[in-house]
């Protein structure tokens, strides 16, 4: 019997950010594991239309709940969904809902983020560092309260080269963060958020650490613990390999360029082959989130326990292991009407990447767009483009280079588990195969993003090869085209191509001679 299964029956749970990536996995495996849980309150504003009914409909009706339907059939009566927006103040939590959090709550887990590396520093500051002072606030009051999970990132402290699971200080106090934007206006944060993010690249790192430091701050008596993933992926065992039915900022980042990669959008990356793609699938997240639920309230440490959850020392991968892999599985299973055939050119190089970014993607998406207004219709590669190599960039600085993150307490955890409990709740990333769960990532994008059939496999590969012979065709007439131009121009030129000429001539001459005489 799972001794972590057995601890969350007949408890309520608060989830934040249960309508995201992480958050949805996360209460899937908790109603799969522990259907005799009490309740799951989930603090959730409505979105795009959707009521929060509506949304919770949606998540149940997915593919990732098919299995917790059968195990635990009255999931629906389980999940209750309160009005919250974590920008307000309380949340906009109503006084009755607020009441039966605070007499109820056991265990809390604080998905709820930002996670845009875009956003202006006034709503990252909101979400990441208010949002959850103001939940530690809640927390504090909630007599039944065992646990407070906090989610962050292993890349909160992305500046340092080794980061140990610690909580790292930042320079300004993120109380003094939070007054003066109270006061300051929009445009003076934007012309000091470069000042203060300091050597991160972005407001979310940035955010995450003051979050972190927040939670140190305000821990009071409470069983706390941070739990900092690395690059979360789709799932890797549960409750199937792969799962991305979720529409969130992540997928853009994941499958989105994995799509891009496949369809041929993206061809080429600032990217250092040798450095550690630390990637960790979602539900080896989520089991090591449960665990430390279920370890902080049990054992109570005296301090805020921080815990890694990367994959890089344990079992490394690298950017070019990664390219070239999913690559790979394109050439077995091809997208479908793929823009160009898929192809990764890694580079470190800045002018090359200048001289990659116009010659592999504006200029194929200028002509595309030029074929579009000809045939009467809407240009809009360029705009795609436009943002991918956007976002490309975005990525640069995480692709680019390794971090070391001690892995003590994590490791500490895994040894405290059950053998029952290290087979339900794994977490150990060793018997991860990339090259499996890179297929398996790569193949989700295709069925269950885009809902390709297998069966239209042949005609994709036929469709690859029409572009290849569309390729050298082009190249060979642009080589002719520049060709002609410069025999025109230079007498040098044309001496070689006469002597070019001759020869084929001679070779040729002599070739049909020999062949004769043979007969
Ligand atoms: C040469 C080829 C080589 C092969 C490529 C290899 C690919 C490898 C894949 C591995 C990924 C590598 C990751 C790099 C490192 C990241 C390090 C991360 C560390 C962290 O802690 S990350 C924390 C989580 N944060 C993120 O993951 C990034 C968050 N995302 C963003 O900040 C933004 O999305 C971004 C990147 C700034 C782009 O912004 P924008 O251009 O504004 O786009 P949107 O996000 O608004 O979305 C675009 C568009 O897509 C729609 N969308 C989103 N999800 C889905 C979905 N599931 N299905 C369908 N459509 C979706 C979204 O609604 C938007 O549509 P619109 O109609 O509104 O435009
Ligand atoms: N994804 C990754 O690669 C990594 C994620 N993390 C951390 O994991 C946690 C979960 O991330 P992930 O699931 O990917 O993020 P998502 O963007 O998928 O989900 C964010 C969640 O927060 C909710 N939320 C955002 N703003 C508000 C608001 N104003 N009021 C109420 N809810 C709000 C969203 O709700 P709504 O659906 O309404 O928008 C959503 O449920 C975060 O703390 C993140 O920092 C850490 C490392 C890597």
């Amino acid at each position: 019997m799972s001794m972590i299964a057995a601890f969350y029956g007949g408890k309520s749970i608060l989830i934040t950010g249960a309508t995201g990536f992480m958050g949805k996995v996360l209460m899937e495996k908790l109603f799969r594991t522990s259907p005799d849980l009490k309740v799951i309150y989930i603090l959730v504003r409505p979105k795009a239309g959707q009521t929060l009914q509506q949304r919770v409909f949606q998540i149940l009706n997915s593919k990732l709940f098919e299995k917790v339907k059968e195990v635990c059939p009255n999931v629906h009566e389980k999940i209750r969904a309160i009005y919250a927006d974590l920008n307000q103040n309380d949340f906009g939590i109503s006084k009755e809902d607020m009441q039966e959090l605070l007499s109820c709550t056991n265990i809390i887990f604080h998905c709820a983020a930002t996670v845009r590396f875009d956003d202006t520093l006034r709503h990252a500051v909101q979400l990441n560092v208010t949002a959850t002072q103001q939940l530690l606030l809640m927390a504090s009051q909630m007599p039944k309260l065992e646990a407070f999970i906090h989610i962050s990132t292993a890349f909160s402290n992305c500046n340092l080269k080794h980061i140990d699971e610690v909580i790292y200080p930042c320079p300004v106090e993120p109380k003094k963060i939070i007054d003066s934007l109270e006061w300051l206006d929009d445009a003076i944060i934007d012309e000091i958020t470069p000042k203060l993010i300091g050597d991160r690249p972005n407001t979310y790192t940035y955010t995450k650490a003051l979050g972190e430091m927040v939670v140190q701050q305000e821990s009071g008596n409470m069983n706390i613990a941070i739990i900092r993933p690395s690059i979360v992926g789709a799932t890797w065992q549960e409750p199937f390999p792969f799962d991305d039915t979720y529409l969130s900022p992540s997928y853009y980042l994941r499958s989105g360029l994995i799509f891009c990669a496949g369809k041929g959008f993206l061809r080429a990356i600032k990217a250092t082959p040798m450095a550690v793609a630390d990637l960790i699938p979602v539900d080896t997240v989520v089991n090591l989130t449960l665990a430390v639920g279920w370890y902080t309230a049990v054992h109570r440490p005296k301090s805020t326990l921080v815990y890694h959850c990367t994959s890089g020392n344990f079992n490394p991968c690298n950017w070019g292991k990664m390219g070239f892999q999913i690559l790979a599985t394109f050439e077995k299973i091809p997208l479908e009407r793929a823009f160009r055939r898929p192809y990764a050119d890694f580079t470190t190089n800045n002018f090359t990447t200048q001289y990659r970014n116009a010659v592999s993607h504006r200029a194929p998406a200028i002509i595309y767009d030029f074929y579009l207004r000809l045939t009467g219709r809407k240009p809009r590669m360029t705009k795609l483009m436009n943002r991918l190599l956007r976002t490309v960039s975005m990525m640069e600085y995480f692709v680019n280079q390794s971090w070391e993150w001690s892995t003590y307490n994590t490791e500490m955890l895994m040894s405290e588990l059950s053998p029952e409990d290290q087979r339900v709740f794994n977490f150990d990333v060793r018997q991860l195969n990339w090259l499996e769960y890179i297929e398996n990532y790569v193949l989700g994008v295709k069925k269950y993003l885009l809902k390709e059939d297998m069966a239209g496999i042949p005609e994709a590969k036929q469709h690859l090869k029409r572009l290849r012979n569309i390729h050298y065709l082009f190249n060979t007439a642009l080589f002719l085209i520049a060709w002609r131009l410069l025999i025109a121009r230079s007498q040098m030129a044309r001496n070689v191509w006469f002597f070019i000429v001759s020869f084929c001539y001679k070779f040729l001459s002599y070739f049909r001679a020999s062949s004769t005489l043979k007969v």
